[in-house]
């Protein structure tokens, strides 16, 4: 039974899915020598952003074929490596949205009406009502940085409570501010206009340290800032300068540089800012949802099927996923067959999508060709995550065109190969029910099912060849389950497919070739 180290704290909702098909394993709280340590028994790993999914522990994860975060961000995992290992990473990208814009808004409230101090101050025994006069949100500027799921659902409910929306996101058409009643404006003119600044990016190289000491200067002196996205965004230091100044009106953060907040000099200020220790995400709903999202993932890769949220393979919908399924199959099988007979050291694939499937969905096609085309080499090593890194790696020049035009078979896709045995080119096509066919090999047209054992010849189609290769099988006690020829022209050139049902014995292949007429030969197993 596969097994599953869940090593954050998620909801019991995703791991009654993961036990329907593995052993679970809750462990929190792991440094990362403990997860090193214990993580090469483990299947798939299921986290939220308290786990450190370093190279270290990658490396170690020999068995690994998942690592499921239960909510959006995956800066907690080092993805390229999981990639380069051919695990997948999945997450869940709607499944907190609410949950973390509701708290971006919590925090805006928060700030304009003193809540978390007025609190403290009732709870110590105090009756202060002068300290605590607030401002109203309404017909405020609201400046939205990252226009994407959550930041486009504070800009509505903002929006609902009579305030002007700035947003900026140079990724978000124009079109799709218009709809949420947003003014796209560029940052300087968000940070110099805007009363309240909420973040809603990711933590990227371009967005690290966006919040510095230059744009803090830029805002307006009441200003508030909220940051419920990612820590490292903000300019700690920086904000805590112009906070003690007073040189903007506050902030409140939910994420830092480093989580858990450890010493800070943040937490020295007064009630200019609002710290809660990421809590975006933390609703019973979004727990929920998140834990659903990922184990019901989970379960599917243990199953062998393909995951809805990975970022490390691109994602699918369920219907382009339907059509596509079988035709993976068949990239497959026929990257592995040019693969074998184009020989070692392939350098160039070209994947030709025709008919139905040249269009721009079924880019998975090509990946699942370089999957079979790497097979041999790569065994189980090489899957769906990380086949165009092997190839790449392995200098194999990666050609894609499309021919919607071709419909011998209504959908059909051909591989060309160049390789130490030369350049070959295989097609193929799925019948109505799903049977795979191989429809030409090097230009010969022919119609066969691939099998296990394979015997290919190109040979002069001149009488008495057949027979003279039959015999020579029969006298190595090699039994033929089918064979068919193919040709262009009569007494041209011609192509032998032969389905054997054991490998070709050592010392036939050389036989053959010496029979007169026969000009190359090749053993495949599929
Ligand atoms: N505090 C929490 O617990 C919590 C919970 C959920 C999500 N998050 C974080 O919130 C952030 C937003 O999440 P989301 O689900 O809305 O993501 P999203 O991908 O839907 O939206 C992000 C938006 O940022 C924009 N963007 C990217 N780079 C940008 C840049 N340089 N400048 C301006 N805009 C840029 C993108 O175009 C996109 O529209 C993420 O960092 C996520 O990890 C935090
Ligand atoms: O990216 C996210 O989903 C949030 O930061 C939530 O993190 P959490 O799952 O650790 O609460």
């Amino acid at each position: 039974m596969a097994k599953v180290l869940v090593s954050d704290s998620v909801d019991e909702a995703g791991i009654k899915i993961l036990t329907q098909v593995a052993q679970v394993d809750i462990k929190t709280g792991l440094s990362e020598d403990e997860l090193t340590a214990i993580i090469p028994e483990y299947d798939a790993l299921m986290i939220r952003s308290g786990t450190k999914v370093t190279e270290k522990v990658i490396q170690a994860a020999d068995n690994l074929k998942i690592i499921g975060r239960a909510g959006v961000g995956v800066d907690n995992v080092h993805v390229p490596s999981a990639t380069r290992k051919g695990i997948v990473v999945v997450n869940s990208p709607e499944g907190n949205t609410i949950a973390a814009a509701e708290h971006a808004l919590a925090m805006m409230l928060s700030l304009s009406r003193h809540i978390p101090d007025a609190n403290q101050s009732v709870k110590e025994g105090k009756w202060d009502r002068k300290s605590y006069i607030g401002s109203e949100v309404y017909k405020k500027t609201l400046g939205v940085v990252g226009l994407g799921k959550i930041g486009s659902h504070v800009a509505k409910v903002g929006k609902a409570m009579g305030m002007k929306i700035l947003a900026y996101d140079p990724f978000i058409s124009q079109e799709r501010a218009n709809q949420l009643g947003c003014t796209l404006v560029d940052l300087d003119i968000l940070f110099s206009e805007s009363d309240y600044i909420t973040l809603h990016i990711p933590k990227t190289k371009e967005t690290a340290n966006l919040i510095n000491a230059q744009s803090l200067a830029k805002m307006k002196p009441h200003a508030r800032i909220i940051n419920c996205a990612r820590g490292g965004i903000i300019d700690e230091d920086a904000l805590y300068e112009t906070l003690k100044e007073g040189k903007i009106g506050g902030a409140a953060l939910d994420v830092f540089a480093s989580e858990p907040l450890g010493e800070s000099k943040l937490r020295e200020l007064g009630n200019n800012i609002i710290l809660t220790p990421h809590l975006g995400a933390s609703t019973a709903e979004a727990q929920v949802n998140v834990a659903i999202d990922v184990a019901e993932q989970i379960r599917d890769v243990l199953l062998g099927l393909p995951a809805r949220s990975a970022v490390n393979i691109p994602g699918l919908s369920p219907d382009v996923m339907e059509k596509l399924r079988p035709y993976m199959r068949l990239a497959e099988t026929l990257g592995n067959l040019v693969g074998q007979l184009a020989g070692d050291r392939v350098e160039s694939l070209n994947v030709k999508l025709q008919g139905d499937l040249a269009d721009n969905s079924s880019q998975p096609l090509v990946t699942a060709s370089l999957k079979g085309l790497l097979s041999k080499a790569l065994r189980e090593r090489v899957n769906y995550v990380n086949a165009a890194i092997e190839a790449k790696e392995r200098g194999i020049h990666l050609v894609e065109t499309r021919d919607a035009t071709i419909k011998d078979y209504s959908n059909s896709i051909y591989l060309e190969a160049v390789g130490t045995k030369g350049t070959h080119a295989v097609t193929g096509a799925l019948l109505n029910d799903g049977e795979i066919r191989i429809t030409s090999i090097n230009g010969f047209p022919v119609n066969v099912p691939p099998n296990t054992y394979m015997l290919f010849t190109l040979h002069r189609d001149v009488p008495g060849i057949i027979g003279k290769i039959g015999s020579l099988l029969g006298n190595f006690n090699v039994n033929i389950a089918s064979m068919q020829v193919g040709r262009k022209i009569v007494r041209g050139d011609a192509v032998m497919v032969l389905s054997i049902d054991d490998p070709l014995p050592e010392g036939v292949l050389p036989e053959i070739l010496k029979v007169g007429g026969v000009t190359d030969a090749y053993t495949v197993s599929l």
